[in-house]
Parts: structure tokens; C-alpha cells; sequence
């Protein structure tokens, strides 16, 4: 596996927030960035918990490290974040780059399996084992047993289902305005449609359902650790994108979905909201 390589490395809050780069099996070989926020105190003889933040439609490894807010509590707790990109980068696809909402910066953490995708749009390896196992290897001081998850919009539905596909391995998820029915709302629709290569005839098809949150959260079997927060006035709300009631109506206990009086889609809300989000990765990492 190739070793990460630093590309710049900035002091923040408690820590470095530093960025990394590495040639990604999972991407079809091509280089893919991260940044790892990590507090002073960590180290390969004391490491600490870590949290993954996935960002959404037309963001990068960058967006929720500038703008969310997180920094500062999660040095206060000690926790360690991990920000990958949205999506491959260069993949030159045709029309990768023509829909905001499909192609670059639009990778739905999922792994493609049409024809036209799949060799290069697969961030749901990547996030799930790929770059986990090249921090390891990096031995930064990042213990991957006390591993949470979050994300925003379509990074929400990546956190969530990512969590709900894999019992056990996370300690707990949060989401900030998630898609979190793909299978019924616009943009998953889309992407699944694009994506993926369905050969069931159900709907919404089999191989969709595997990555909506919703309908993975019924069958969840584990005591499930999940915050949500969803502001009132966000637009993309408003035209069902989003549809956390979903989330809501499988009335799985451990599943907390907090609508936001007046808050929109933006960084300002999730900025407003990210320190509760920490404090309560926090309580689960630490328990
Ligand atoms: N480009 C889209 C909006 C894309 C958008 O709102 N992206 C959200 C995630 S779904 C985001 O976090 N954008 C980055 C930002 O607000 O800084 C539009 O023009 O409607």
C-alpha cells in the first residue's frame, strides 16, 4: 500500500490540522488529498479517538476543516478529525464535471458498479478501509477502536450509512441536513441511477438500498448512537432532498432527529451545532 505524504500543515486549536495526499487503489490509482486534525497530546504510545467528517455535493477535503467549527472542541476533548475529499478527482469521465450533483466533488460515498464509473468512483473503500488502513500505517497516533463518523447533506448519508453498514465498527454517527432516503429523493436517485448497475427490478431496486440510511436503519440490530440535525429553513429541505422524518418513522430507540428552528443548509448552521456533535461522539468514544 503507498504511504501518505504531507502537502501542508497549518497549527490549530489544540493541534496541526495537516493535509496528506496518496495514490488511491480505491480511486482507480489517482491521487486523493485528506486533512487529519490532530490534538498535540496524540501519539503512536498515546493515541486518540477519531472522528471522520464527510462533506457534501461540490465541497473537498478542505470545506468542513476551514468551516465547521469543529476544531476547537474536538482539541478541548482530545478527539482526533479525519476530512476526505467528496469524490475522485480527474477521473476524466465523460460529463464528470458537467452536474454539480454527479462526477467530481459528487461521489456519494458508495462504490460504482456501471461500467462508466466504476473504476475510479469507489469512496466508500476509500472511507471505509483504504484510508483507515494508510493512517494506520502511518502510525500518527490514531486509535481506529474508538471510531465515529459524521458528515453534512450528502456527506450525512455517507456518515449514516456507512455507520449502519458495518455493526460495531463505529462508536456513533451524526449528520447535519443528511440525504437520508437516496432511494426516493432527487439527488440519490440521480446518482444510484448513474452509479450504480441495477439488475433487480424492485422498487426502488435492491442495489439502491444498500446505501439509504432509512431502509438500513430497519433492520439495524445493534444499540444504535445516531444525532441528526436538520435547521427549518433549508432550502434543499424544503424541495425533499433530505426527508430525516424517514429517519424518524422506523422508531429505532438511539436515534435523535432535532429539527433547527430557522437555521438553513449552510456552514453557519452546522458551525452553530458542531460543537454538540463533538461533545457527543465524545461521550461515546470515551465511554
Ligand atoms: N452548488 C449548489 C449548492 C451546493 C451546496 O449547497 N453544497 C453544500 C452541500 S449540499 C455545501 O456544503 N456547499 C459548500 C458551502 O456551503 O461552503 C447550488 O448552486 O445550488
Amino acid at each position: 500500500m503507498a504511504s501518505i505524504e504531507k502537502v501542508s500543515s497549518n497549527r490549530v486549536s489544540s493541534g496541526y490540522l495537516t493535509k496528506y495526499k496518496f495514490p488511491s487503489k480505491s480511486l482507480g490509482g489517482l491521487s486523493t488529498q485528506f486533512n487529519v486534525f490532530l490534538p498535540s497530546a496524540a501519539s503512536s504510545s498515546s493515541p486518540v479517538p477519531v472522528l471522520f467528517y464527510l462533506a457534501g455535493l461540490t465541497c473537498n477535503e478542505d470545506t468542513g476543516a476551514q468551516k465547521g467549527g469543529m476544531l476547537n472542541k474536538a482539541g478541548e476533548e482530545g478527539i482526533a478529525i479525519v476530512f476526505p475529499d467528496t469524490s475522485p478527482r480527474g477521473a476524466g469521465v465523460e460529463g464528470e464535471e458537467d452536474d454539480w450533483q454527479l462526477g467530481t466533488g459528487a461521489g456519494f460515498y458508495l462504490n460504482a458498479t456501471a461500467d462508466k464509473w466504476k473504476k475510479h468512483y469507489n469512496m466508500y473503500d476509500l472511507v471505509v478501509e483504504e484510508l483507515p488502513s494508510a493512517l494506520k500505517k502511518a502510525d500518527l497516533g490514531l486509535d481506529f477502536s474508538r471510531w465515529s463518523i459524521t458528515g453534512h447533506s450528502m456527506g450525512g448519508h455517507g456518515a449514516l450509512s456507512i455507520y449502519l453498514k458495518n455493526p460495531g465498527l463505529f462508536k456513533s454517527a451524526s449528520a447535519f441536513s443528511p440525504a437520508a432516503n437516496p432511494s426516493r429523493t432527487p439527488w440519490g436517485i440521480n446518482a444510484f441511477t448513474n452509479y450504480l448497475d441495477a439488475k433487480t427490478r424492485s422498487s426502488p431496486p435492491s442495489e439502491w438500498l444498500q446505501y439509504d440510511s432509512s431502509h438500513l436503519l430497519q433492520s439495524f440490530s445493534e444499540e444504535a448512537h445516531i444525532l441528526v440535525d436538520v435547521g427549518t429553513e433549508d432550502d434543499f429541505l424544503k424541495k425533499g432532498q433530505l426527508e430525516p422524518k424517514s429517519l424518524e418513522a422506523v422508531g429505532k430507540e438511539g436515534v435523535e432527529v432535532r429539527m433547527q428552528d430557522g437555521f438553513d443548509h449552510s456552514y453557519y448552521f452546522i458551525s452553530t451545532f458542531a460543537p454538540e456533535h463533538i461533545a457527543f461522539h465524545a461521550k461515546h468514544l470515551k465511554a
